[in-house]
């Protein structure tokens, strides 16, 4: 059995990574033999936060960033800036945030995502076919005054359940690196095991 503290398989340890937190079953991860890489993009500004609504594929009906498949040929960093552009309709000079590994029982294939963030952006934020853009306040839920903001908290209910972990990471600029994986029952997933660490020099 691993101890709740190291870090799991599928995690890349190019840099030092310091325990952040982790939680679920005590038994091993799920295994994997092949892995699809992914984006996902968040733009931070002003003490808001953009998310999309997904409106149809894989996760519809969650607020996410924007982002999906990295496509031959391209950098996950290209992969991103395009995801942001077909469905925010926005271009921005993206940075890296973190890095999320994440599995499903019984799936062959695992997804790892890099993350990315940007603090301006260039164009008009707008709806595509894929997604909804809304913003929302991105400061912690006890220091948070609607009224000043006019945009409601963070729907993390109405999100994946893990990301309410990585996110306030994000907001914050500290970058990250996690694993989580899931149990799954038609179309809903639940976490069953997760781990989540900074960097160390953050
Ligand atoms: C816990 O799992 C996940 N959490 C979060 N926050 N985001 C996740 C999770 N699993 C997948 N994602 C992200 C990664 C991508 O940004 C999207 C999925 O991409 P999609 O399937 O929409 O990829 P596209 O290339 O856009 O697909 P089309 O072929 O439909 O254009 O979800």
């Amino acid at each position: 059995m691993s101890s709740r503290t190291e870090i799991p398989p599928g995690i890349n340890q190019t840099e030092r990574l310091v325990f952040y937190a982790s939680g679920g079953d005590e038994n091993e991860w799920f295994p994997y033999t092949k892995i699809k890489y992914y984006t996902n993009a968040f733009i931070v500004q002003d003490g808001k936060i953009l998310l999309g609504y997904k409106k149809r594929g894989f996760g519809m009906g969650k607020y996410n960033g924007f982002g999906g498949k990295v496509e031959p040929g391209e950098t996950p960093l290209e992969a991103a800036t395009r995801e942001l552009e077909e469905e925010a309709g926005v271009k921005a000079s993206l940075e890296h945030a973190g890095s999320l590994f994440f599995l499903s029982e019984g799936a062959e294939w695992a997804f790892q995502i890099e993350i990315y963030r940007a603090e301006s952006y260039q164009g008009v934020v707008t709806e595509s076919d894929e997604m909804r853009p809304e913003w929302f306040s991105a400061s912690p839920q006890s220091d948070f005054d609607p009224a000043e903001l006019q945009v409601p908290g963070i729907p993390f209910s109405k999100m994946w359940e893990t990301d309410e972990i990585w996110l306030p990471l994000l907001i914050a600029g500290k970058k990250f690196a996690g694993r989580a994986d899931f149990t799954q029952q038609g179309d809903t997933f639940k976490p069953y095991k997760w781990w989540y660490g900074v960097h160390s020099n953050e």
